[in-house]
């Protein structure tokens, strides 16, 4: 477990809500308390309220014993009270002297005396400098617990150094407020995975580089960026889970062009973010064939309707297309779903020639006369164009159902 002892920072870039957001991706188990109250944003640190260390102690009494203390902003005198109370954790201090705005948290002789309770003290070469500054020959003394963390310094890399050893990354332009708190945490995450610190050094800064490259444009670090990327995991499961059901219906819905589910995430805007079975699902022999699992390669009509789709009604994420049959459709109205009846004809000849258009102008124009999403669109075909059946719901699961419904009446 991990504990951390930090600042509250409201605006989350930085602080135990940092922290928080980079130890959940590493899934290990945190606690945390606050040792600060801030006043703060993205570009400003206005005020800091220490807590009263007789709270902090209540709070840390009642939670199991941390293997990794990880401390932020945190009145320095209380390393020591964690030293004592946790003799056999490691203790892993990023060192605030500075915020990345200019407020100054600590003065350089505030800290030094703590310095040696922890077992790893994270800084950047300004922090470093300024306490190098202030005693040297301490510090000179301490240098196997120290990494210095890149950043700061004007080179392209980004270079951590620890014990002799120097760690490169690719660095992202930019500044964003919260990368010390996020790196550190990671640190202290592989740290409590069992990670050597060597180890958890090139993994943890491996991850801020990750997270940092999401964080483009942004003023902080948005770890919830790279959160978000579990789900791509899980809407590939819930496709593959359904498939057998799919191909064993084939032989009812397939359609001589192929057939298709395709399955957007929240925040998908392309089609490489929208999951599908690439080369469809195709007859062969009388048997539904796919040649591929689920994958987010490969482009589809499907997957278009549904991006389409969820800029209407974004909880809509799933849709198909299955085989024409005047049958299908009666049925369909008689489960009551609310179905459409698209009109090849009133397409443009540009968009007839392109198609790449066509999905959207269909949906739009559902939306438009209905109101709200239909469950099923259809259209009885076009030249050159097989007429098609659309149905459209929250995941594979709904669509499964209602396609069953849809073909047995
Ligand atoms: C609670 C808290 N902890 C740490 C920092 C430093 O982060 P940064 O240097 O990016 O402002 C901060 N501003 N607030």
């Amino acid at each position: 477990m991990v504990l951390v002892v930090a600042g509250f920072d409201p605006s989350a870039g930085a602080g135990i809500l940092q922290d928080i957001k980079t130890l959940s991706l590493l899934g290990v188990q945190t606690c945390a308390v606050v040792a600060v109250e801030t006043v703060q944003n993205a570009e400003k640190v206005f005020q800091i309220k220490p807590r009263p260390v007789e709270d902090i102690c209540l709070e840390l009494d009642v939670l199991p014993t941390p293997r990794v203390v990880k401390v932020g902003l945190c009145q320095p005198t209380f390393v020591e009270l964690l030293r004592r109370k946790y003799p056999n954790a490691k203790i892993v201090w990023n060192v605030i002297l500075k915020s990345s705005s200019g407020f100054e948290f600590f003065k350089p002789q505030e800290v030094l005396p703590y310095l040696g309770f922890a077992d790893y003290l994270l800084m950047n070469s300004e922090e470093y400098d300024r306490l190098v500054e202030c005693n040297k020959s301490f510090l000179k003394n301490m240098m196997e617990k120290i990494i210095i963390t890149g950043g700061h310094r004007k080179e392209e890399k980004i270079i951590i150094e620890y014990n002799g050893e120097k760690f490169v990354e690719e660095k992202v332009e930019g500044k964003f407020h919260g990368t010390g708190c996020c790196f550190s945490s990671a640190f202290a995450g592989f740290l409590d995975l069992g990670y050597e610190p060597k180890e958890a050094i090139i993994a943890a800064a491996a991850l801020v580089r990750k997270i940092l490259e999401r964080s483009k444009n942004l003023k902080y670090v948005a770890s919830e960026l790279l959160a978000r990327e579990w789900q791509k995991y899980d809407i590939l499961e819930q496709l593959d889970e359904l498939l057998e059901e799919f191909l064993m219906l084939g032989p009812l819905t397939v359609p001589e062009v192929g057939q298709n589910v395709s399955f957007a995430l929240d925040w998908s805007k392309t089609e490489e973010e929208v999951a599908k079975f690439p080369g469809r699902i195709r007859m062969c022999l009388g048997k539904a064939v796919v040649v591929s699992k689920a994958c987010f390669k490969d482009k589809s009509h499907t997957a278009r309707m549904v991006l389409t789709a969820k800029k209407f009604f974004p909880h809509i994420k799933c849709a198909t297309n299955i085989k024409f049959k005047k049958e299908y459709v009666e049925n369909a109205i008689k489960q009551g779903y609310l179905v459409f009846k698209y009109d090849r004809s009133l397409e443009s000849e540009e968009l007839m020639k392109k198609d790449e258009g066509s999905m959207e102008f269909m949906i739009k124009l559902a939306v438009e006369k209905l109101g709200r999403m239909p469950d099923v669109i259809w259209d009885d075909g076009w030249y050159g164009k097989e007429a098609m059946i659309r149905v459209f719901g929250r995941n594979p699961k709904e669509i499964l159902e209602k396609v069953k419904k849809i073909v047995s009446g």
